[in-house]
């Protein structure tokens, strides 16, 4: 009798952090077979940079988990086109209309060039496209709408705009666990708001100003409040309640706090049942990259972009890597020595791969294979464990004696949630050119050419001097490399 792989465990196979209750929770579809998921998207007045870029790796392997686990996916990524000011108080500016003014462009430019940039970024590290990309001014007037529903029972206005009421909704905050007495609340007060913690959903242009991007409203010509947007586009495309939605864990203090308080008034106003409840079932927040200085911030001025890995001969995919390597709930500082070891790993994954190249992928269910497949989907199904997942990645790739359509099954199946593209990237297009150098690929690879005649013959002398004249020009001659890269700028 063949031997028959280990069944793998039934439900519950997904546990997720849920911040709202502070605990893992097993997870359980509002639709079953379903999920839908929320992600917030980039506020697009300048570049992301790649503690950005975390947030939606994050994302992506929860969506890809999501998949893995047999789930039907529709995720929502939104981008922030208008609204979110330069600071949390409601006294600050438009981040875009600033960014506009600084470089005296039009807002729209701004905002075209910078989602362009964004959607480089979630390419390169291999996101997956959400089902949909909803643009915050496309949805304005479903803003005026659900803040329509609202305004009588939660809002006031004051002259600066329509203000959230914050003590008529239940246990406001509660995401958060911050104290919102008035007086301890990390909010500022604009004049008239009854508590601190209240927030603008909708801004009304100030008489006798004109902004690039307002639209009338029957609170006066304005703009709607970061905070609004996101509830309607979640709401509207998902359907309240829905299974999960995602940020950094900045917006677990105040952004979606006030998104809570503003799904929990819609809810009771249109009568659906879930008054106490956020509108969604798990919120879950990514943690930091830092660097040694702090938090990585646009608002500081200099910060990482992708593109400047890139430019320094670092692959992409290396930093999706590094990421992976941490739990998305740990804090994860940046490092250029730890994107290299990221990136080295990422190295030797994809030459076990290339033994796999013009495999056809059979079937999974080989016995050698099982105890890894099992590692993994467990590692995976506990909160995202990718750093174990990882690991059962390597052990499949490293198996001896196994079938190779099996192996390469299982690989693709881990690689599926993992997104590192192992059977898309080679060893050589992983190898980048920094910009900065002064010598081509091609001319490497003559001059290596030519030594290895010179080695060949005997000739040492010659040999010798074309690995000088590389060196020159900062190239590095790696003989003998076993990961076979030959070569490296220094
Ligand atoms: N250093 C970081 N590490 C991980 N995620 C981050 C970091 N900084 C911001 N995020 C997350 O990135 C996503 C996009 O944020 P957004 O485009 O609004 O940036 P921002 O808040 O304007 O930028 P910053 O706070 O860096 O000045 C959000 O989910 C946010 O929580
Ligand atoms: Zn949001």
């Amino acid at each position: 009798m063949p031997l028959m792989p280990p069944r793998m465990t039934d439900a519950p196979t997904l546990t997720l952090f849920n911040s709202l209750t502070r605990k893992l929770e097993p997870f359980v579809p509002v639709h079953p077979g379903e999920a839908r998921v929320y992600t917030c998207g980039p506020t697009v007045y300048n570049y992301p940079h790649i503690g950005n870029m975390r947030a939606y790796v994050f994302a992506d392997v929860l969506g890809r988990t999501l998949s893995y686990k047999g789930y039907r996916l529709t995720h929502v990524i939104n981008i922030t086109d208008v609204g979110h000011l330069t600071d949390d108080a409601d006294a600050g500016e438009d981040k875009m209309e600033k960014m506009a003014r600084a470089q005296a462009q039009s807002i729209w430019d701004i905002a075209a060039h910078y989602t362009q940039a964004y959607w480089a970024d979630i390419a390169a590290l291999n996101i997956r496209q959400p089902a949909k990309w909803s643009i915050a001014t496309d949805y304005v007037p479903q803003m005026i709408a659900f803040a329509e529903k609202i305004a009588d029972r939660h809002c006031y206005e004051l002259e600066s705009g329509l203000y959230f009421d914050v003590s008529t909704v239940a246990d406001y905050g509660r995401l958060a666990r911050a104290v919102t007495e008035e007086g301890e609340s990390r909010i500022e007060a604009v004049e008239g708001k009854r508590n601190a913690a209240d927030f603008a959903i909708w801004r009304k242009t100030p008489s006798g100003e004109k902004r690039q991007m307002e639209w009338d409203s029957p609170w006066g010509r304005g703009a709607p409040g970061w905070h609004l947007e996101c509830s309607v586009m979640s709401g509207d495309l998902l359907g309240f309640p829905f299974d999960i939605h995602t940020g950094g864990i900045d917006h677990r203090e105040i952004h979606h706090p006030n998104e809570i308080a503003q799904n929990q008034a819609f809810c009771c106003t249109n009568g659906l049942d879930i008054p106490a409840n956020s509108g969604v079932k798990v919120w879950m927040h990514n943690n930091f990259l830092v660097e040694r200085s702090g938090k990585m911030s646009k608002s500081s001025g200099e910060f990482l972009r992708l593109q400047l890995l890139i430019d320094k001969g670092y692959h992409p995919l290396g930093y999706r890597m590094m990421c992976l390597q941490a739990h998305y709930r740990s804090e994860l500082e940046f490092s250029w020595e730890g994107l290299a070891a990221a990136l080295v790993r990422l190295k030797r994954m994809i030459m076990a791969a290339e033994r796999l190249a013009g495999v056809e992928a059979g079937d999974a269910g080989h016995p050698k294979l099982a105890p890894m497949l099992e590692a993994f989907d467990t590692a995976i199904g506990e909160d995202l464990n990718t750093a174990v997942a990882l690991t059962a990645l390597e052990d499949a790739l490293a198996a001896k004696k196994v079938d190779a359509g099996a192996k390469r099954a299982v690989v693709e199946r881990m690689d599926a949630v993992l997104g590192l593209g192992l059977f898309a990237t080679s060893r050589t297009t992983l190898r980048l050119l920094p910009k900065a150098a002064v010598i081509t690929e091609a001319e490497i690879e003559d001059v290596l050419l030519r030594r290895k005649d010179a080695r060949a013959q005997k000739d040492f002398a010659t040999s010798d001097a074309l690995r000088d004249e590389l060196a020159a020009k900062g190239v590095e001659v790696m003989d003998g490399d076993p990961l076979g890269w030959e070569w490296k700028l220094g």
